[in-house]
């Protein structure tokens, strides 16, 4: 039987899946170009529907990891080691997300791959952006609105919110993909209490996806609940794709996963996801896992403290979280949200002085000191924390360096004097000098560098590391770009150090340390490389894994030289 591969439409393709399967959805010959869901379950290949995952489903019990109790979850059925495979699945359905509209440069969004349309190419029979011909005849599009947009002569302008697209695919799979849509029925909505009073963004969704779904595509045989339902499951359930930002390939999509959907969240995870451009989700394990265990990712970002973590949770996800990070006071004795007591001298002097919530899980928990046991309300918790914000905003200066030089001295003017020198805001600021003190060094190599710019560099990443190590560990995108930075500071030291030039500038103690800052260099570039290789091609993190893989054999000799020179 011969049969175009759906995915690069060509009959002899040789995809390995695709010579055993005849019927594959996709081919490994456009990885990166084209997104292929899981639509038309006709056209999905035996190997997906059959891999057995090693993942069971199950209810959640009370205190297990759920406040509330009648969830399902994700289970491991084997042990995984760090950096495993968990499983790996293709999107039910995706299309574009709210956010494609807010690109910095206004670009319009393709509605196949979702990154940003650089060209003036449309869809000849629709008008809509797509990045080229694979992607205007990519399944999605095509099968889904480009007829409707067609024939109702429907516009770019009409669109009010990208993501009213993804609403429409999903509504169409009623009548276009009978299996999937009851696939999608079953996934969690929120409570209805909930929706009453969710977010504004959730409530403006669904008015522009009644109005784009009645008005403009004229489609009334969605009623106003199967539209409120659809928009409900989207949005507990949709994964936004993760691609940072200077990306070359930045997607703005929002996917939807059978299994993935029922991915428990926790503040500390042991599982990590990633979306490939071919829209599959890969979950890996961050640590360890047990047969048995819950598999956990984290829903919200990284540098928020408790009160902020679980008000996003709460207003995204209608949870109330109360993993080990939330319920303790200190976040795991990484004192993530502690704000420094100032109250009499001795608090001034300890370092151990600050105010902790007294109840972590109630966000109008009194705050006491840890020493003076003073007792402040959360306004005072909150003043604290705008004022640094405040200086925060106020740091213009684009040049980088100044830039540098200005987070600095925010960052100092607060750090252990109105917060603990962990709160995620000093945190979240260190890191911010770090990516911009990476950036300089690459641009600028060490020509123009003080050594003390780079020994700055390196103590800052050694700080996040410690807290990352507790917070978010394992295998994650986090780690691997920190990693990255790492092993960028210490090949500079190592150059710097091993420069004849700069060698008399370097004290012997500081020489002695060069074998071990050179093994270290070795070890963090190979796990950096193991971790960020999973990450979607064209990602920012990808091109740093690929500068990790490069070899630095130069390097290497000047080194051995310089060591076998202080040997004699
Ligand atoms: C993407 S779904 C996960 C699967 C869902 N439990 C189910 O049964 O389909 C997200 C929802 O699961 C629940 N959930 C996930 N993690 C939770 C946690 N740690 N604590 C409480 N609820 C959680 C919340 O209701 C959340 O809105």
């Amino acid at each position: 039987m011969h049969v175009d591969c759906c995915s690069c439409n060509r009959i002899d393709c040789e995809d390995e899946n695709r010579k055993e399967n005849h019927l594959i959805l996709t081919c490994n010959n456009n990885i990166g170009s084209n997104d292929r869901d899981n639509f038309g379950s006709s056209l999905i290949s035996p190997a997906t529907q059959n891999e057995e995952i090693p993942v069971q489903i199950r209810s959640t019990t009370e205190g297990e990891i759920m406040s509330n109790t009648n969830g399902r979850c994700l289970v491991a059925s084997k042990n995984f080691d760090k950096g495993d495979l968990i499983f790996r699945e293709h999107a039910l359905i995706s299309g574009p997300s709210s956010c494609s509209s807010l690109n910095e440069d206004g670009l319009p969004v393709c509605l196949s791959c979702y990154s940003l349309v650089q060209t003036r190419y449309r869809c000849r029979r629709c008008g809509f952006p797509v990045c080229n011909y694979t992607c205007e005849q990519d399944g999605k599009h095509a099968f889904f609105e480009c007829p409707i947009f067609a024939s109702n002569g429907v516009s770019t302008d009409q669109i009010l919110d990208p993501e009213t697209i993804t609403i429409l695919r999903c509504l169409l799979l009623r009548d276009k993909d009978t299996k999937n849509w009851f696939k999608l029925l079953e996934l969690q909505q929120e409570a209805e209490e909930s929706h009453h009073q969710s977010s504004s963004n959730a409530m403006a969704l669904l008015c522009d996806a009644l109005t784009f779904i009645h008005q403009t595509c004229d489609l009334d045989q969605f009623d106003f609940d199967t539209v409120e339902n659809i928009t409900r499951i989207i949005d507990v359930n949709g994964f936004g794709s993760e691609d940072r930002q200077r990306a070359l390939l930045y997607r703005y999509g929002t996917y939807v996963f059978e299994r993935g959907s029922l991915l428990a969240h926790s503040c500390i995870p042991n599982a990590y996801r990633v979306i490939n451009p071919n829209s599959q989700l890969e979950v890996y394990a961050a640590v360890p896992i047990k047969a048995g265990e819950v598999i956990k990712t984290v829903y919200t970002e990284t540098f928020l403290g408790t009160v902020e973590r679980r008000k996003f949770l709460h207003d995204f996800f209608y949870l109330s979280c109360s993993c080990s990070r939330c319920s303790s006071a200190t976040e795991c004795d990484t004192f993530f949200q502690a704000i420094k007591c100032q109250n009499d001298e001795n608090c001034q002097k300890s370092t151990e002085a600050v105010y902790l919530p007294i109840q972590p899980l109630d966000p109008n928990s009194e705050w006491k000191c840890t020493l003076c046991k003073d007792v402040k309300g959360y306004d005072f918790i909150s003043a604290m924390e705008e004022a640094v914000r405040s200086d925060l905003s106020q740091i213009d200066g684009d040049r980088s360096m100044d830039r540098v030089l200005k987070l600095e001295a925010v960052a100092g003017k607060h750090r252990g004097v109105s917060l603990h020198p962990n709160h995620f805001l000093i945190l979240r600021t260190e890191y911010d000098i770090v990516q911009r003190m990476s950036f300089i060094l690459y641009r600028n190599r060490l020509i123009r560098m003080q050594v003390e710019f780079v020994l700055r560099y390196i103590e800052l990443i050694r700080k996040i590391l410690q807290v990352l190590n507790i917070i978010l560990p394992g295998f994650n995108r986090h780690r691997g770009r920190v990693l990255y930075f790492l092993q960028q500071g210490l090949m500079y030291l190592i150059q710097y150090k091993t420069n004849p030039n700069n060698k008399k500038r370097v004290d012997s103690k500081s020489l002695s340390t060069l074998t071990e800052e050179y093994e270290e260099f070795l070890s963090v570039s190979e796990e950096g490389k193991w971790i960020l290789m999973v990450e979607p091609e064209g990602s920012e993190e990808r091109l740093l894994a690929n500068e990790m893989a490069t070899d630095h054999n130069g390097e290497i000799e000047i080194l051995k030289k310089t060591m076998a020179r202080d040997d004699r």
